[in-house]
């Protein structure tokens, strides 16, 4: 079966999910073998980007974080695992089924302790979309910078007087001497799917989540 602009999504009984690297990864994988899903240890470590889990029907693609949502509206991925950061800035077309309470980190507006308001204000991010929608809704004329990484650093060297950056410790704030000034969201990672896959694969797309769900409420 062809579908999504000729892509087939729906045309194996494996399930294929994009896994997040990074600092996802590690609580991910632990809830899936939590719920009784075999990932192999050996995998932690491991370059490889394709990986086979056929035990339990699953295929891994192992994916940068911010293109998790892509693979999965575009359908080359059934199911994804995804920050609520991500989700929210990258606004794909794809279902949220599930929250899986990992992650765990908050979206913050963040200065200098003397901040004052100025004539032109400047904003920098990694979140440009979920920055420009949060300063329109209070009313606030802002310039946004997008930034890759390092975004404590904008106002430390004077290229913006906030930021909009995610804290979870806030050892990062204390280091460089900011304070957070409001939180916008909190965050964790929730799994995605793809409206075909869903529709097509619902009975292995609805065991997994059954699974992770107990996964979930069992731990402490
Ligand atoms: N301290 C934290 N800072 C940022 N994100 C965090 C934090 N703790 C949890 N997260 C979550 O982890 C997700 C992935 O973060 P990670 O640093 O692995 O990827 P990334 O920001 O895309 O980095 P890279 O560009 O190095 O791949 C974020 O999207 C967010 O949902
Ligand atoms: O409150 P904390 O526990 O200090 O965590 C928050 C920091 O972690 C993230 O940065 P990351 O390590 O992903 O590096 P980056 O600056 O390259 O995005 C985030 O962008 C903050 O800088």
């Amino acid at each position: 079966m062809t579908v999504n602009g000729g892509m087939s999504v729906a045309n194996s009984g494996i399930l294929k999910v994009a896994m997040p690297k990074g600092r996802i990864y590690k609580q991910a994988s632990k809830l899936f073998r939590q719920a009784g899903l075999p990932i192999p240890e050996d995998f932690d470590d491991s370059r490889r980007l394709i990986i086979q889990v056929p035990e339990a029907n699953m295929e891994f693609i192992m994916a940068k974080p911010v293109d998790v949502p892509t693979y999965v509206e575009y359908g080359v991925a059934d199911i994804g695992i995804v920050g609520k950061d991500v989700l929210m800035e990258e606004n794909k077309d794809v279902y949220e089924l599930l929250d899986l309470g990992i992650a765990k980190c908050r979206m913050s507006v963040i200065g200098m302790p003397d901040w004052k308001p100025v004539i032109h204000p400047r904003v920098a991010t990694k979140y440009p979309s979920v920055a420009s929608q949060y300063f329109r809704e209070q009313g606030q004329q802002v310039e946004v910078i997008k930034l890759n990484g390092s975004i404590e650093l904008a106002p430390l060297i004077g290229l913006a007087d906030r930021i909009v950056d995610m804290v979870e410790t806030g050892q990062t704030l204390r280091e460089n001497g900011l304070v957070e000034m409001e939180t916008l969201f909190q965050v964790t990672s929730r799994l995605i799917a793809n409206r075909v896959s869903y529709r097509l694969k619902n009975t292995a797309i609805q065991e997994l989540c059954d699974r992770l769900g107990v996964a979930i409420s069992e731990r402490v």
